[in-house]
């Protein structure tokens, strides 16, 4: 059987007119990147996805740039309605598309696996949590109070079979709003169902929910640590460098690339806090783009994977293993030169050096080791 071409697409045309601020809030920063990325990078990693589109407001192009780069866009509408629309139109030829808001950034692929799952018998589906709250009708005055028992709040993504929800818009009066896509297609006649909401997802929508959104999301993270170790031979009438930094010795390291030995360790130990293997994974030595690459590029792609899955990197330790040269007098420059590739302050980066008393092939000075440990902070989900 064929898989189902499933499609996403981010509306991200509005304006944030409640949120204020100095860009549109789902451009605004958010625990690490702009609002809009971290549901982007959801969306975009979840195996079942075959194509993610975000709807954005003319003028926009920028700040669409600015955080996700080079992505397919199309431009939105007055109202989310019609940004919606606008993107649907987009995205003919796909079975399946989960319509989501920016403005709520933390996406789990759990929540995109039960919606997935629940198009099997539905048209539509969409994440809902219970109210839990007493409600109570005011205007002026207290009224009746409404039964909350059948109650839900409703979140995005939304996921529905294609065809449904585009002849839903299509056939959605001019001018008539609809604040969701799931009342459309059941209007439509689509049986719509629910799956469990997430109080992850919950919109922001007003300056304070940036603060609150922060919480949740740091309060979400878990720890990882990792470790990384490497060795490199000394040859004559190479350089050496060491986190970066190149060190005069009579003697430098060879290998592959340009050999630093610290940040190949410290490049492991960071692939190693999100299970991404090594770094010969990534930068094959067979590869000859690689030969004598600084090997900056190599900790920054490490650091970069991390970031993608939300994470934060907390702290860094290495160790570097050798009975010459002195590591002390360079020790600062080495230390400011790792926390530089890894945007990070020097405090949250430790550079130790230890000689093995003249054993081993390090004692007998015929190269050098390093060793880290990578301690990370990740979302749950991926954790
Ligand atoms: N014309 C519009 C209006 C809204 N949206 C998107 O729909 C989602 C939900 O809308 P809301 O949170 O109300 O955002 P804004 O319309 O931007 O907020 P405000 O009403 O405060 O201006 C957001 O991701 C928003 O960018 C959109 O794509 N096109
Ligand atoms: C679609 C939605 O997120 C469901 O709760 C919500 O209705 C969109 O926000 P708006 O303020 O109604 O535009």
């Amino acid at each position: 059987m064929t898989q189902p071409k499933t499609a996403a697409l981010i509306v991200a045309a509005g304006t944030g007119t409640r949120a204020g601020g100095a860009v549109p809030k789902q451009y605004a920063m958010l625990a690490g990147k702009p609002m809009l990325a971290h549901s982007h990078a959801a969306l975009s990693a979840h195996p079942a996805i075959d194509t993610v589109l975000v709807v954005i407001a003319e003028g926009q192009h920028d700040a669409l740039h600015a955080a996700l780069g080079p992505v397919p866009f199309v431009i939105g509408g007055a109202t989310r309605r019609e940004s919606v629309r606008n993107g649907l139109e987009a995205l003919a030829g796909h079975d399946r598309v989960l319509i989501h808001d920016a403005a709520r950034p933390f996406l789990s692929a759990a929540v995109i696996d039960a919606l997935l799952a629940a198009l099997d018998t539905h048209a539509g589906a969409f994440p809902a949590l219970p109210v839990a709250d007493t409600l109570v009708r005011f205007d002026g005055a207290m009224g009746d109070i409404v039964p909350r028992e059948a109650l839900y709040r409703v979140q995005t993504p939304q996921a529905f079979a294609f065809d449904a929800v585009l002849a839903a818009h299509r056939a959605w009066p001019e001018g008539a709003e609809a604040t969701d896509d799931a009342q459309m297609v059941r209007a439509g006649g689509h049986p719509v169902t629910i799956v469990p909401g997430d109080p992850m997802l919950e919109k922001i929508t007003h300056p304070a929910d940036f603060a609150a959104a922060e919480a949740r999301h740091a309060a979400s993270l878990r720890v990882r640590t990792a470790t990384g170790y490497d060795v490199h031979r000394f040859a004559e009438g190479e350089e050496l460098w060491l986190g970066g930094v190149r060190v005069p010795h009579s003697k430098g390291l060879s290998g592959h690339s340009d050999a630093d030995v610290a940040l190949h360790a410290i490049t492991d130990a960071v692939l190693g806090t999100i299970g991404a293997g090594d770094i010969g994974m990534h930068f094959p030595p067979s590869d000859p783009q690689w030969r004598g690459a600084a090997s900056a590029r190599f900790l920054e792609h490490a650091a970069g994977l991390v970031r993608a899955e939300g994470g934060i990197i907390d702290f860094i330790d290495v160790t570097i293993i050798c009975e010459a040269p002195k590591i002390g007098p360079h020790r600062t420059a080495i230390r400011e030169s790792i926390a530089a590739i890894l945007q990070l302050s020097p405090a949250k980066v430790s550079v130790k050096a230890t000689t093995t008393e003249r054993l081993g092939f390090t004692g007998r000075g015929e190269g050098m080791a390093a060793q880290a440990v990578a301690t990370v902070r990740i979302p749950e989900q991926n954790a």
